[in-house]
């Protein structure tokens, strides 16, 4: 079976490998959770080797259980978690330090410091970021400034940085190619999405010697070739995207206003703006969408750092739950008269209130508070903040019309949560057939390239609806739910007077 290709999900809590058919459809997968760190209160680390082996079994597991154990694979296409920041030795490949998670908190004071002397303006006009401690540029800056002897051996070139798609593409290819994507590369606080280079003037004030820096290409190019003893023979590397650019590939968000939002452990909703670089006025991120033959399509983004992860946090810290599943059930019981807001600001808040400091709430609880209403409370703060992101994305462009949101990732297994999402919204919401959108998009990136998979337009035609969830809820109690929840957050945040 000939034009298949091996899409590498390099996320946050786990590595998958899904083997695509020529017909776009998985065939295989291989999966692997991987332990993560926690050293310190808002730190988050993984293992960098952790990171590489899952993802060799995993590629190998996916090809062992395609058809004719993988014969037909033509090309890989890598998509990963993004911001996650990496520093080893261009030698020996040793990592000085372990990954430092996008998750993890720990530079908040020094982007606080940053945005006191003035700066923020200059990192935003360049990158269309904020200072957070979110994107890899502070991340970098710490490992330099607090790894013994790090400083100096990048200052004689020894090291190199990389995300997650640059660790991976040096393992495959043997430590013989440094390189990432505009889209990972969008993410760090030091890359100019306009000019599309990296920018001189951020890395000094952030103290990070360009020598560290991989090449930077589009997201359909040839990024190398694996070693043949990983595979039985060598395979081109052909497409890299960043996990939400990939998801806004998969799932077909090529035309300008289209919007597509993936709820996993955070929850990233993309809208794509088409050649203009939006600069937010509500503190959404200006990103890029992608790039294609040296074209550049960019997005507004509003970032969740925690959606999913609210629900493993109802079962294994709270042990209301056995299995994710059993929320919507919850959900269906609790008592309609007794309203419950969560805002679960556990790693701060992300967009549009970059609140690092803020930690989670919960209001409205009475005597007759239960399981039920708070796993519902849990469900419904998924909704609430979209509802946030979409707002703003909407004054930021008015020009869009109002969007149908495209949805994918775990939590979109919950009908509950998607019709709640659809009514908070006020606007359908639309969950397609293939719910491996991320995979698949990183999956197009490459077949296009190698030549096996058609282009934009057929691949658009082919994406299929699985269900559309209608608003249904009556517009009176829709703004006096999204009354209480403001109310929630205002109370949450730590930078309310
Ligand atoms: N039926 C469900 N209801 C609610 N949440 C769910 C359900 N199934 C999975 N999830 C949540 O989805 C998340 C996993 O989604 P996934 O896309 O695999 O995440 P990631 O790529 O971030 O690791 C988990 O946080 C899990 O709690
Ligand atoms: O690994 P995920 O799916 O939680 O995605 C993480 C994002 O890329 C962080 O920006």
């Amino acid at each position: 079976m000939a034009g298949c290709v091996l899409a590498i999900d390099q996320g946050t809590t786990s590595s998958r490998a899904i083997v695509f058919d020529g017909g776009f459809s998985p065939t295989s997968v291989g999966q692997q959770e991987f332990p993560q760190h926690f050293p310190k209160s808002g730190w988050v680390e993984h293992s960098p080797s952790d990171i590489w082996t899952s993802t060799l079994r995993v590629c190998r597991e996916a090809m062992e259980k395609a058809p004719d154990k993988g014969a037909g694979v033509e090309a890989i296409g890598i998509t990963n978690q993004r911001e996650t920041t990496l520093i080893w030795d261009r030698t020996t490949g040793e990592p000085v330090y372990n990954a430092i998670v996008w998750q993890d908190r720990r530079t908040a004071e020094f982007c606080a410091g940053l945005r006191e002397r003035g700066l923020e303006d200059t990192f935003t006009s360049k990158t269309g970021l904020l200072l957070d401690p979110y994107f890899s540029g502070t991340k970098i800056a710490w490992i330099l400034d607090n790894v013994d002897g790090v400083r100096a051996r990048a200052e004689r070139g020894e090291l190199v940085f990389g995300t997650v798609d640059t660790w991976l593409i040096w393992h495959l290819t043997g430590g013989k190619v440094h390189v990432t994507d505009a889209t990972n590369a969008s993410r760090t606080l030091i890359y100019n999405i306009h000019e599309n280079c990296w920018d001189e003037e951020l890395c000094r004030l952030l103290g990070i010697p360009m020598n560290l820096l991989p090449e930077v290409k589009d997201c359909a190019d040839d990024f190398g070739t694996t070693e043949a003893e990983l595979f039985g023979r060598p395979l081109p590397i052909l497409g890299v995207a960043g996990d939400q650019q990939a998801a806004t590939v998969g799932q077909a968000c090529f035309r300008p206003g289209m919007v597509k939002s993936t709820y996993g452990t955070g929850c990233f909703a993309l809208m794509n703006t088409g050649e203009t670089a939006v600069r937010s006025k509500n503190r959404m991120l200006t990103t890029i969408a992608y790039r294609l033959n040296g074209e550049t399509t960019y997005a507004l983004e509003g970032s969740i750092f925690v959606a999913g992860a609210a629900v493993q946090w109802l079962r294994d810290a709270l042990g209301l739950i056995e299995s994710a599943g059993e929320t919507q059930t919850l959900a269906e019981q609790a008592d309609p008269n007794h309203d419950v807001f969560l805002v679960p600001a556990f790693v701060g808040l992300g967009a549009p209130h970059w609140d690092a400091e803020a930690r989670g709430a919960m209001f409205g609880l009475t005597r007759n508070t239960g399981p039920r209403e708070i796993a519902r409370a849990v469900l419904q703060s998924v909704g609430y903040q979209t509802s946030d992101l979409v707002e703003a994305m909407q004054a930021d462009w008015p020009d869009a019309e109002k969007p149908v949101l495209r949805v994918d990732g775990g939590m979109t297994a919950s009908d509950w949560t998607m019709q709640f999402l659809a009514d908070i919204l006020g606007a359908p919401v639309d969950r397609p057939t293939v719910p491996e959108t991320t995979a698949l998009g990183a999956a197009w990136l490459a077949g296009s390239k190698a030549g096996i998979w058609p282009g934009e337009d057929a691949f658009s035609a082919e994406w299929k609806l699985e269900k559309r969830f209608e608003p249904q809820l009556d517009e009176e109690r829709r703004q006096q739910l999204l009354a209480g929840w403001q109310d929630a957050v205002n109370r949450t945040r730590t930078d309310q007077d």
